[in-house]
């Protein structure tokens, strides 16, 4: 089966700035990618290209092998972007009514508001609507074309919690029927729960690419944090065995290692004074941040 999205090589320039340089990977159907990278990397501009709202200044772009701008590719695609654009004194039923209308064939209006929490304000003018509800409005509409493939750029910003959690049990939801879903989000606790592909750009570049778990396996590995004795020396944390790096943070210090319950067992047995201590498993963020100074080095 052809991947659902192909990217070869494609670079874009905005006049002389280089915005994304060399991008290549392929999402297979059913797959939850989340694109992440700092501010600035690229991923709005990686997702317009892929939506054919702009062009690639060079290398191929193709959903469901065909490219974006075609019609059979745009009737299977729906998209939830930064910007929500309205249309004048349109209701939110009149509005989800009108997309639905776009595609040849859609999801019901009421799956649609009962999706985005949005039943009751139904005959209200979308314009009215708060910045969360507006937002949620927009995932309504991306779904209205019951799309195959769904791009979400940064979804969650503005919903409350309640909001957020109906938004990503629906999304679940349309993950296990089979679609294909392409996140972006600074939220990176989310994108660790939900994808199982991560793509991490910088300066317009892939710099990583893997699943959450892969990702933070190459990182640092878990940590014990503890509060110490400023005497303590960082020489003489690094010989606990399978310590693989020492932070301070004030007068906590971190200790890293792939073997947290071994290197507890030494701590334990060694005369250090140890207080509150902690556990943690590397997370994405760590992952994220290594991941990025060490593009910057490289
Ligand atoms: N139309 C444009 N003209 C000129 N430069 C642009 C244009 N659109 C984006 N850029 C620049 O391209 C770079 C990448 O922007 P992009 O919006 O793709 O980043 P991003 O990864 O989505 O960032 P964020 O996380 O802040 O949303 C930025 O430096 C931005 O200023």
């Amino acid at each position: 089966m052809k991947p659902v999205i192909q990217l070869n090589q494609v670079h874009k320039r905005f006049t002389d700035k280089k915005v994304v340089q060399n991008l290549s990977f392929e999402i297979e159907k059913g797959s939850f990618v989340a694109l992440l990278g700092p501010n600035g990397a690229g991923k709005t501009t990686t997702i317009s290209m892929m939506l054919g709202l702009i062009n690639q200044t060079s290398g191929q772009i193709l959903l469901f092998g065909k490219k974006p701008e075609e019609t059979a590719v745009k009737n299977r695609i729906g998209a939830m972007l930064q910007d929500v654009h309205l249309i004048d004194d349109l209701t939110v039923e009149e509005l989800i009514d009108l997309f639905r209308h776009y595609y040849p064939k859609s999801l019901p209006l009421d799956y649609l508001l009962a999706v985005s929490d949005l039943q009751k304000s139904r005959k209200k003018i979308a314009h009215s609507l708060s910045g969360g509800q507006k937002r949620r409005l927009s995932f309504a509409l991306s779904l209205a074309g019951d799309p195959d493939l769904l791009f979400l750029d940064e979804p969650t910003v503005g919903m409350d919690i309640i909001s957020r959690q109906l938004f990503w049990d629906t999304v679940r939801k349309l993950k296990e029927q089979g679609k294909t879903i392409i996140l972006t989000t600074h939220y990176l606790e989310e994108a660790d729960k939900m994808a199982d592909r991560i793509i991490m750009i910088d300066q317009g570049k892939l710099i990583v690419d893997g699943t959450p778990t892969e990702l933070k396996k190459s990182t640092l590995g878990k940590s014990i944090s503890f509060i110490v004795d400023q005497k303590t020396t960082t020489q003489k944390l690094y010989q606990f065995p399978g310590v693989t790096d020492v932070v301070w943070e004030g007068e906590r210090v971190k200790l890293y290692s792939q073997d947290t319950d071994q290197l507890i067992r030494e701590l334990i047995n060694s005369h250090l004074k140890m207080k509150e201590i902690e556990i943690s498993n590397s997370n994405l963020e760590e992952a994220f941040q290594h991941y990025v100074e060490k593009a910057k080095i490289s």
